[in-house]
C-alpha cells in the first residue's frame, strides 16, 4: 500500500483552517489538521515544501516509522510547525487505518472507556454580572462544567472576554490588535466573580478560570489560594510554563487544581510537571502535540501520576482536531474534561463531522475512521485571510504575555 498523493486545503469559513488530505492507491483517504492559529502559513509551507514530498510512496499503514521518520529525520526537532505537521500526517494516517480496519477510531486505539466525554464551555462578560448571567445560560443548556472570564474594571479588553457569546473568537484582526492587563486589577476582581457565581449556582457544577500565564509564580499562588473556598475544577495557565519548576512554589501554596499545556508541543514540555506531580491536568492536545502516536505516551506518563488529561479545544482547533479528540477522549483511561468551544455553522458545514452534544457531554458516532470529513467545494468558497490573536500591554506600555 502506498501515499499517492497529499494535498493541503486552507479555507476560512470564519476563520483559519489548515487541513491535509492524504490518498492513497487503494482509494482510501485521510485528514489531519495542521492549524496554527495566525502562524497558518508557515505550516502550510513545512508540509508542502518538506514533507509531501518525503512521504508520497511510503506505506501508509506504517503510521509509527513515518512519525519517527518526521521527527528524528527533520533533525531540528520540536516547535509549533513541525509538530502541527507532523500532526496533521499522523491523523490523517490514523483515519486511514481506521477506515482500513472498518472501525471508527477509538476501537483501534483500545475501545471504549466511557458513554461520552465531559465538556466545558465559555461563559464570559464584560464584568462579574454579565459573566454570571453567561454561567447561567451555560448551565440552562445542559453543561455539567463552565469556564468563566470576566472583564477587569480599569483594563482594556481583559482576556477571553469576546464579543459574541457562544462563538468567542481571539484571532480578530489583519494585525495583532492591542489588549491592556493589570495584575493587581484581576487579582483583586477575579475571587469576587467565583465568590458570586458560587452563591448564585451553588456548589454541583464545575467551575473553570484559564489566568492565560499573565501571573507571576507568586501572584498566581495568592490566586490559587483566594479561589479555594470556591472548589474550582482547575484553574489553567497561571503562570507560563516555559521553567516548569516555577509550578513548585505555586503547588506548595494552593489546592486549587492546576492545568496546563495547550500549547506543549512534546512530552518534554511536560515532564517535569508531571514527574513532580506539580500539576492535575494536562492540557496537550492531538493537533499541538503530534498528533495521536505522541499524545497518547503524554497521557501514559501522566497516568502514573494521576494526573488526567484536559485537551484543548478552542475554535482554531478545527473539527478534525475536536472529531479526533473525542475519539482519544472515550478511549484514554485518565481522562478528565474536553474544552468544547462551538464553531460556527459555516465551519461546521465545510467539515462534516460524526460528534453531537447533550446534556454537558459530547459523542462520537460509530463512522470508521475519525469520523470528519472536509466538503473541498466549500472550503475553497472561504478563501484565507489574514487574522492574528492580540497582544497585551501593561499599562506603562510594557509588553506582556497575552
Ligand atoms: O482555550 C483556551 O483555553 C485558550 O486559552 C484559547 C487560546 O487563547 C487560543 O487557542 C489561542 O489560539
Ligand atoms: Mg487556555
Amino acid at each position: 500500500m502506498k501515499i499517492t498523493s497529499a494535498r493541503v486545503i486552507v479555507t476560512c469559513p470564519g476563520r483559519n483552517f489548515v487541513t491535509l488530505k492524504i490518498e492513497t492507491d487503494q482509494g482510501v483517504y485521510g485528514i489531519g489538521d495542521a492549524t496554527l492559529n495566525g502562524r497558518e502559513k508557515a505550516v502550510v509551507s513545512y508540509l508542502e515544501d518538506h514533507v509531501i514530498p518525503c512521504i508520497i510512496g511510503m506505506d501508509p499503514r506504517n503510521s509509527e516509522d513515518i512519525w519517527q521518520y518526521l521527527y528524528r529525520g527533520a533533525y531540528w526537532r520540536r516547535g509549533p510547525v513541525t509538530m502541527r505537521a507532523i500532526a496533521a500526517v499522523d491523523v490523517a494516517l490514523w483515519d486511514i487505518k481506521a477506515k482500513m480496519a472498518n472501525m471508527p477510531l477509538y476501537q483501534l486505539l483500545g475501545g471504549r472507556s466511557r458513554d461520552g466525554v465531559m465538556v466545558y464551555g465559555h461563559a464570559n462578560g464584560g464584568d462579574i454580572a454579565e459573566t454570571v448571567d453567561a454561567v447561567g445560560a451555560y448551565i440552562d443548556m445542559g453543561y455539567k462544567a463552565i469556564r468563566a472570564q470576566t472583564g477587569v474594571p480599569g483594563v482594556k479588553d481583559a482576556y477571553g472576554v469576546g464579543r459574541g457569546k457562544l462563538f468567542y473568537e481571539p484571532a480578530d484582526a489583519a494585525l495583532p490588535s492591542l489588549t491592556g492587563w493589570d495584575t493587581r486589577k484581576a487579582l483583586n476582581y477575579v475571587p469576587k466573580l467565583f465568590e458570586k457565581l458560587r452563591e448564585t449556582y451553588g456548589f454541583d457544577h464545575h467551575l473553570l478560570h484559564d489566568g492565560h500565564h499573565r501571573y507571576s509564580p507568586t501572584e498566581a499562588a495568592q490566586l490559587g489560594k483566594a479561589l479555594e473556598p470556591y472548589s474550582l475544577f482547575w484553574l489553567e495557565d497561571v503562570t507560563p510554563a516555559e521553567n516548569q519548576e516555577a509550578f513548585k512554589l505555586i503547588r506548595q501554596h494552593t489546592t486549587t487544581p492546576l492545568a496546563v499545556g495547550e500549547i506543549f508541543n512534546t512530552i518534554w514540555d511536560a515532564k517535569d510537571l508531571i514527574q513532580n506531580q506539580l500539576i492535575d491536568y494536562i492540557r496537550a492536545t492531538i493537533v499541538g502535540a503530534g498528533g495521536i502516536t505522541h499524545l497518547r505516551r503524554i497521557a501514559d506518563l501522566a497516568s502514573l501520576y494521576q494526573i488526567r488529561t484536559g485537551c484543548h479545544g478552542a475554535t482554531d482547533l478545527s473539527p478534525v482536531t475536536m472529531g479526533t479528540a473525542l475519539h482519544f477522549d472515550t478511549w484514554v483511561p485518565n481522562f478528565g474534561i474536553q474544552e468544547y468551544m462551538r464553531h460556527t455553522p459555516e465551519t461546521d458545514e465545510v467539515f462534516p463531522h460524526d460528534y453531537s452534544f447533550d446534556q454537558g457531554m459530547l459523542y462520537v458516532g460509530d463512522t470508521v475512521g475519525h469520523g470528519v470529513d472536509i466538503d473541498e467545494k466549500l472550503a475553497a468558497k472561504y478563501p484565507y485571510k489574514p487574522a492574528y490573536l492580540p497582544v497585551a500591554r501593561l499599562e506603562d506600555g510594557t509588553m506582556w504575555n497575552w
